[in-house]
């Protein structure tokens, strides 16, 4: 593998007052991949960014660049440009100005400003708007300034934080086409910070699942979909159903009162589990037929699917989706592959979990 364009190695974070923000960060960025950090609010993901680009230090652990310690480098010598929530434009400067600030610091020559400014503004599909104001444009025009000004410095890592928050739905999906096509166009690496489950999913080469100061899993947004690692991520993306169950055997886990083939293994005889399956794995039959019956209590109907809550005998809900509706009141059998079945280990970690999955799972 060549050489990360950034590490982060054992690092963490206790702020003044004593908070501790981030606990034993261990990231690998690669060149010209799209990153995610994903996690509820307060979990450190902006703590993350500050310390790459230098804006805060780690209280321990390493910061590394292209192989190189920097740890003590100023922000504006490291190879990173970030793209803030708020955007952070200069409403007195017009959006040249905006996009040329940091060249012109620079004192670059005014001819490179100008060929720049206006290269990036192309980039971001703003080309002919150098001269307006920053209050004549929309929020996702000014989203788009504050990634020009950010690009037009040649960052080798672009950090976007929560760049899309403020944009509403429609415009914020757009967006996600636009920055995840930029980052491929620009070759460059983006990390990118969301609380979004969805938007993570939907842009990234590979997440990084956050809680509590903590990195909990790592992987391709399949992966991480297919295979959480604990409740948390089962439950924060995507919608699941989690049940507690028992491994009897491997491929054999005891949920809901009932034995069932499933694709795991590697645990002790009778270990308590958690097990997840995912409501578009359900597939709805006669109660006669079904693995499980549940009784249905409501549906709502989602557009593309009709998202269902069943009962079953043991009172537990179940959440399936289907694409027709079923009659209120009425028991339904359910049926699930034994590939659907995901059964995760309390308290297990990431590595003995990814081992794990590698000598007992098939695709
Ligand atoms: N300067 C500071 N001093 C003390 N605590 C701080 C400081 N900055 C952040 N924190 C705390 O560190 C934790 C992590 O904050 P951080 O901003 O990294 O989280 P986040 O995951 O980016 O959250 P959000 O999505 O809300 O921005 C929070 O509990 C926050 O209150």
């Amino acid at each position: 593998m060549a050489t990360p364009i950034i590490e982060l190695k054992g690092i963490t974070k206790q702020y003044d007052d004593g908070f501790v923000a981030l606990t034993n960060i261990n990231l690998t960025i690669e060149q010209g991949k799209f990153y995610s950090l994903l996690g509820p609010s307060g979990s450190g993901k902006t703590t993350i960014l500050r310390i790459i680009a230098g804006f805060t230090n780690a209280t321990q652990g390493q910061v590394l660049f292209n192989g190189k310690l920097i740890n003590e480098l100023p922000p504006n010598q490291r190879k990173v440009n970030t793209v803030f929530q708020n955007y952070a434009l200069f409403p007195h400067l017009d959006v040249f100005d905006n996009v040329a600030f940091g060249l012109t610091l620079q004192k670059r020559p005014k001819k490179e400003i100008k060929r720049r400014v206006l290269d990036a503004l192309k980039l971001v599909q703003l080309p002919g708007y150098a001269n307006r104001e920053i209050s004549e444009l929309s929020g996702g025009q000014q989203q788009r300034v504050a990634i020009a000004r950010a690009i037009v410095n040649e960052p080798a890592v672009l950090l976007l934080d929560e760049p899309l928050s403020a944009l509403d739905m429609k415009l914020r999906q757009d967006m996600q086409y636009e920055l995840r096509e930029l980052q491929q166009r620009l070759g460059i690496t983006f990390i990118f910070v969301t609380h979004d489950q969805e938007e993570a999913l939907a842009m990234s080469d590979e997440i990084f699942v956050m809680d509590n100061g903590k990195v909990l899993q790592s992987g391709t947004p399949v992966d991480i979909y297919d295979e959480p690692i604990n409740h948390f991520v089962a439950n924060f993306i995507g919608e699941s159903n989690i049940l507690p169950g028992k491994m009897l055997a491997d491929y054999q886990v005891e949920f809901v009162g009932k034995s069932f083939e499933c694709a795991d293994g590697g645990m002790r005889a009778n270990e308590a589990v958690e097990v997840v399956l995912r409501p578009e794995d359900l597939d709805i039959t006669t109660a006669d037929q079904g693995k499980l019956v549940v009784k249905v209590d409501t549906q709502l109907f989602r557009g593309d699917h009709f998202e269902i809550i069943g009962i079953d005998a043991d009172g537990n809900e179940w959440l399936i989706h289907s694409t027709n509706p079923v009659r209120d009141g009425k028991e339904i059998g359910l049926t699930f592959e034994p590939e659907d079945i995901h059964v995760m280990r309390f308290g297990e970690k990431e590595a003995d979990f990814d081992a794990r999955l590698e000598q007992y799972e098939e695709d």
